[in-house]
């Protein structure tokens, strides 16, 4: 029941390509979070977009097909639960200390250095996060612990690459 309801929501943002285009993902996002007033951001930018699709595009079609908008959404849905968890005191972003437990509540495991690049990376000028940016923040690690892990069969925790295996895995991201 609710598959056949998410296949027409999906009809509809897609269209007749079947197919999301980061625009498309971008108006849909946005549409949606303005529902959703304890999210504090000016929106997910185009940028942040095409790097969800990258993150999520299996089949390499540079767009995403049901399924893989099903698994993106899913994601966001579960961490947009977490980032509201830490979103205390309801001024829709999160500082870097909640922005530490927020990603190791998603499953990441960092030391402090990367912490503090991300806080570097993603918060805004009053050192919080937005949730937009929170999401981007997420959907690259994602996307580079599973590029590592492709990379990786042995799984012994290191990769030997060539510079443009390296720029494969780090453009298209
Ligand atoms: O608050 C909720 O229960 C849900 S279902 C939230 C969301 C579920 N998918 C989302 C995508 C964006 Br963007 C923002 C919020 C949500
Ligand atoms: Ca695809």
């Amino acid at each position: 029941e609710e598959d056949q309801q998410f296949r027409t929501i999906f009809q509809e943002i897609a269209g007749d390509d079947m197919e999301i285009t980061a625009n498309e993902l971008r108006n849909v996002l946005n549409r949606v979070i303005t529902t959703h007033k304890d999210l504090n951001t000016e929106g997910f930018s185009l940028e942040s977009c095409r790097s969800m699709i990258a993150l999520m595009d299996m089949d390499g079609t540079g767009r995403l097909n049901l399924q893989e908008f099903i698994h993106l959404w899913n994601k966001i849905k579960q961490w947009q639960g977490i980032f509201k968890h830490y979103n205390a005191d309801q001024t829709g972003s999160i500082n870097s200390y909640e922005m530490r437990n927020a990603v190791n509540d998603a499953g990441f495991r960092l030391n402090n250095q990367l912490y503090d690049i991300i806080t570097m990376r993603y918060a805004n000028e009053n050192m919080n996060i937005d949730f937009d940016s929170f999401i981007s923040c997420l959907v690259r690690l994602e996307a580079m612990f599973r590029a590592f892990q492709a990379f990786d069969q042995d799984g012994d925790g290191t990769i030997r690459l060539s510079v443009l295996e390296w720029l494969q895995l780090t453009m298209y991201a």
